[in-house]
């Protein structure tokens, strides 16, 4: 079923079907590990340049089927497709495979975004404000973007795609896209608006409109050069036996100057018990089904159950707590620092898994806040032996730091703390034990720490 399909590439994905059968679940980005992949439908295909010369280049929705969900419900994936002759060795890891059949029989197909001069059509499509087909190249007219930029993909474990452009900018296409507002467009265009220098402005956008809906397929934002993440940071400082408060200050600080921003600047909401209700129920749920999927969780239910409880209790006695709208899957891996040690804050797409109508609600800023802090804890146990000492010292800063910009302390209310960093860490044990067994202990640890009632 095809909802939208260029006649100028008909039937381009029956061609292509056996080869992405094989090299869609191989890629990192894919998110249909589980299942497999019995078949596409076409949501839309756009050619960007024709096939009939060196070089093609197609733009594919497709729709991916996988048992049990009907077919109509499928995930819809974002694919770039070059087209050659031949393919150059440079372009080996790119590979998708030999079309014999179709629209490109006779060619070599891979994916463009390896290939820098596809890459460059993309730029260039958004400098020009092209509209080709359903797709929509956009950008923010008071930002320059200069041509001739020369393009390389990152090749970061990611779950999406990002291609830097001469170390100027940085397009993130997004992989598995959904209709509705994203919050990777939505959230940064927000905070540009606002003055917020925290997060890179976006400067173009690629969007389509399909079967009545908008989608957001790509960002383009400044490339922040020489920047490390603050993951690797915080673990080349651990190794060196490095203090690393100052910049778990700086954290906070920005993380602060973020949340301020957002809430000046898009809806808040007040929570009382009828609002926090369903979000307790969520947090209980979770928890159970973390017991069912990672047996080892069982002897510290009722603890981590009451770190919920007690927030439910006091919800009942009638506290409110303010939700904004926050980063939503904030840690160590999402800070950039740059060389002059200004920190920036990137992806705002929030937990991928979460449906969208869920991760654009508004929700207390705690849930970053404890995002952050299970982050410094996760450093300090990466490494042998632990040091639980570092962490307490790095998430003590963050705090200040926060507080010396919102004015707020989180420690101040630990019942909502401890609820709010329990569930992440229920979350992070059931990453671990699907994604890296070997780093189950880190979790583990803080689930016996929170599951008593007075962590410190
Ligand atoms: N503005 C930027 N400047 C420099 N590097 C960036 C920028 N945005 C993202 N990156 C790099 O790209 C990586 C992936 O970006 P991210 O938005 O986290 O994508 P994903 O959602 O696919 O994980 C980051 O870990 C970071 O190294
Ligand atoms: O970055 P993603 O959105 O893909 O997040 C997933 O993977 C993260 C690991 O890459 C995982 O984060 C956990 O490990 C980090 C260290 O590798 C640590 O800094 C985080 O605090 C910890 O939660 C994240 O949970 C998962 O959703």
């Amino acid at each position: 079923m095809a909802e939208t399909v260029s006649p100028s590439t008909p039937a381009l994905l029956a061609s292509l079907d056996p080869l992405l059968r094989e090299w869609l679940p191989r890629q990192r980005w894919f998110a249909g590990k589980g299942a497999p992949v019995i078949g596409f439908s076409a949501v839309a295909e756009t050619e960007l340049l024709p096939s009939d010369g060196r070089l093609g280049l197609h733009h594919l929705l497709v729709r991916v089927h996988q048992p049990p969900a009907p077919a109509e419900v499928g995930d819809c994936y974002q694919l770039l497709i070059g087209a050659r002759e031949a393919l150059p060795p440079r372009l080996a890891p790119a590979l998708i495979g030999h079309v014999t059949r179709g629209p490109l029989a006779g060619h070599t197909v891979y994916d463009a975004l390896y290939d820098p001069r596809p890459a460059e059509v993309l730029l260039e499509a958004l400098r020009t404000g092209a509209r080709i087909g359903g797709l929509r190249f956009e950008r923010d007219p008071g930002r320059e973007i200069r041509d001739g930029l020369v393009a390389r993909l990152l090749t970061a474990e990611q779950s999406n795609s990002s291609v830097v452009y001469g170390d100027a900018f940085i397009l993130k296409l997004l992989r598995r896209v959904v209709p509705g507002v994203n919050p990777d467009l939505e959230i940064p265009l927000a905070l540009a608006r606002e003055g917020c220098a925290r997060v890179p402005a976006p400067t173009a956008w690629l969007r389509a409109e399909l079967g009545g809906e908008p989608y957001v397929l790509a960002v383009l934002q400044p490339f922040v050069r020489g920047a490390t993440d603050g993951w690797e940071l915080a673990l080349r400082e651990l190794a060196k036996g490095e203090d690393f408060t100052a910049e778990a200050r700086a954290l906070g600080r920005a993380t602060a100057e973020v949340h301020t921003a957002l809430a000046r600047t898009l809806p808040t909401v007040t929570l009382g018990q009828s609002q926090l209700e369903p979000q307790v129920a969520g947090m209980t749920a979770r928890l159970a089904a973390a017991v069912q999927a990672v047996p080892a969780l069982r002897p510290y239910e009722d603890g981590l159950r009451s770190a919920y409880t007690a927030l439910a209790d006091l919800a009942g006695e009638g506290r409110t707590w303010t939700a904004q709208r926050i980063h939503g899957d904030l840690h160590l891996g999402q800070c950039l620092r740059a060389p002059s040690g200004q920190w920036s804050l990137i992806d705002f797409e929030g937990e991928p898994a979460r449906p969208l109508a869920e991760r654009r609600m508004p929700q207390p800023p705690v849930r970053d806040i404890a995002g952050m802090l299970r982050s410094f804890d996760y450093a300090a146990h990466s490494v042998t032996p632990a040091v639980p000492g570092w962490a307490r010292l790095c998430r003590a800063a963050y705090c200040s730091g926060y507080a010396e910009f919102a004015g707020v302390d989180p420690r101040t209310d630990p019942v909502l703390l401890r609820a709010y960093e329990t569930d992440k860490a229920v979350y992070e044990v059931v990453y671990e034990a699907r994604h890296r067994p070997d780093w189950l202990p880190v979790p583990l640890s803080a689930v016996h720490r929170l599951a008593t009632p007075d962590p410190t």
